[in-house]
């Protein structure tokens, strides 16, 4: 199986590189549930993708919350009979250097970041491994491969999603599949999650002025979907030629 028919739940579909992903997978003929915490945002696309799909539908979800993941998880088996890909994509950058001990925002880049992620895996583990297939693919980031003052807990955060993936790539064995795609600069709504200002008006203009289309982001996660079943694409990295 390539694209089609495929069925696929997207966390942080209502913006950026989850929307991108979202509508380029319908258009091959995925079925998908889509998740974020907005829902006129997820409406409208549900709206959008309907036109030339109708294997579209979406539940409100908090990747922070372990019950929203797993329900998020067993809506897509009931309503289209099994999962194919879980990508977990949803995550927040509101950085900032250690001085100005912004412990809250520290503590939801490890609750949606890092703790969102490992719920999807808890939700999607058991049912995988029943199916004896399925495919893991989460949205990481560059931040962590390069450290950057003032990235700290989100490149952290990043990191551990690394890190996990490899050892549950090795845990997985054959039958499954785990993919991280890292992207540098992308134009979405990132940094509207940012709460110090000063580094929020420095993203936006880095962002502006050498930012990807998130379908760069798409394309790199469509192509590792896309792969045979026994072809398990690790990592891919997509930055801006611009970005050092
Ligand atoms: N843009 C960039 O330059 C880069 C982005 N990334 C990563 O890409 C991923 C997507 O971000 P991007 O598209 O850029 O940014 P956006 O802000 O446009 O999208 C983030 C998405 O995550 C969702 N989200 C945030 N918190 C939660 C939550 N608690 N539960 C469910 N969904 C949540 C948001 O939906 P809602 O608010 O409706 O819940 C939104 O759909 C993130 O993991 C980010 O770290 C990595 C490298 C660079
Ligand atoms: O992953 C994103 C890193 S940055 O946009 O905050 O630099």
């Amino acid at each position: 199986m390539s694209i089609e028919n495929k069925v696929v739940v997207i966390t942080g579909a209502s913006s950026g590189i989850g929307r991108a992903t979202a509508i380029m997978l319908a258009r091959q003929g995925a079925k998908l549930v889509l998740g974020a915490r907005r829902e006129a945002p997820l409406k409208e696309l549900v709206n959008e993708i309907s036109a030339y799909s109708s294997e579209v539908t979406y539940a409100l979800t908090d990747v922070s919350n372990r019950e929203d993941m797993q329900c998020l998880v067993n809506f897509a088996c009931s309503r289209f009979g099994r999962l194919d890909v879980l990508i977990a994509n949803a995550g927040i950058g509101p950085i900032s250097p250690l001085d100005e001990l912004r412990v809250d925002d520290w503590e939801a880049m490890i609750d949606i970041n890092l703790k969102g992620y490992l719920y999807g895996v808890a939700a999607a583990l058991p049912i995988f491994r029943q199916q004896e297939a399925g495919h893991f693919v989460s949205v990481i980031s560059t931040s962590g491969l390069r450290i950057v003052a003032g990235q700290a807990v989100y490149a952290g955060t990043k990191n551990a999603v690394r890190t996990i993936n490899e050892a549950l790539r090795i845990e997985a064995g054959e039958k499954l599949r785990v993919t991280g795609v890292s992207p540098g600069f992308v134009k979405t709504q990132f940094a509207d999650s940012m709460t110090d200002p000063a580094t929020q008006e420095k993203v936006k203009a880095a962002m502006d002025m050498m930012g990807m289309s998130p379908d760069a982001i798409s394309r790199a996660i469509v192509f590792a979907i896309d792969q045979p079943d026994d072809v398990d694409v690790g990592d891919i990295v997509v930055r801006p030629t611009a970005q050092a």
